[in-house]
């Protein structure tokens, strides 16, 4: 499970992060949802320890990712896929992560194949599409079976194919009973992938409703997060 209590990340005079509290609970999906410069990949950064909070706490299974001692066996995450060096073949990129965690090699080959990587294992990411990056993140966050996984915007660069192989992708982690925060932009493709709902604007949380709920009071997710945000958009024309 994560659970944020009253979250908050300023930079300068710039607040990130608002005072944020919610949970993600275990056995599906959530859709972490905002317009952009909402705070969304700033609560994941704070999650892992990768930027510390101004104030409150970020806490995976109760504890604070810096305090976990095998963090990549409790929390998997792909922030962003082209982090990643270029001049290394994807195995090796992998190795190397799994190294440093205690993780062996058939691991490493297992989740290759699990993304469709496995034939272009020994090629140099730097020659990877957007799409294949993805798919690599995808295999780090994976590599260490974590209970708890975060996705930020996944779906970037996938084609058809891509993108329903990361929802079934993303449904089947969530059923095994894994905590799922997935962050994405596309409402059609979040309304097929998530059961929750997370939607937060100018840092601050403005709903946390089922699917069903939002689908319930408006058309679709896209109308409901339209009409919810609708204060909060900050870079984007008048609606
Ligand atoms: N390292 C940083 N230094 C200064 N400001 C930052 C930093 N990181 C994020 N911000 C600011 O914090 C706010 C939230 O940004 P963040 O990237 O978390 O939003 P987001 O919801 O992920 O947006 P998007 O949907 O566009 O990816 C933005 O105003 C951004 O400019």
């Amino acid at each position: 499970m994560i659970e944020l209590h009253h979250l908050t990340k300023r930079y300068g005079s710039a607040l990130a992060v608002d005072g944020l509290s919610f949970r993600v609970e275990p056995g599906h999906v959530t859709g972490f949802l905002g317009p952009n410069g909402a705070g969304k990949s700033t609560t994941m950064r704070l999650i892992l320890g990768l930027d510390a909070p101004t104030s409150g706490q970020a806490l995976v299974n109760g504890r604070r990712y810096t305090s976990l001692h095998e963090p990549m066996r409790e929390v998997g995450a792909l922030l962003d896929a082209s982090a990643v060096h270029g001049g290394r073949s994807a195995y090796n990129h992998l190795l190397c992560l799994a190294r440093t965690n205690g993780i062996g090699p058939t691991r490493v080959i297992e989740v290759l194949d699990q993304v469709g990587l496995a034939g272009v294992a020994r090629k140099r990411v730097g020659g990877f599409s957007l799409g294949m990056k993805q798919r690599l993140g995808i295999a780090a966050a994976l590599l260490g079976d974590p209970g708890i996984l975060m996705f930020d915007e996944p779906v970037n660069g996938l084609d058809p194919d891509g993108v329903r192989w990361i929802r079934d992708l993303m449904r089947s982690l969530a059923a095994e009973g894994r905590t799922i925060l997935l962050s994405s932009h596309l409402m059609s493709e979040m309304a097929l992938t998530a059961e929750h709902i997370v939607i937060v604007g100018r840092g601050r949380l403005i709903a946390e409703a089922t699917v069903a709920e939002l689908t319930t009071r408006y058309p679709s997710l896209e109308e409901a997060y339209m009409a919810l945000t609708a204060d909060s958009v900050q870079y984007g024309a008048a609606r």
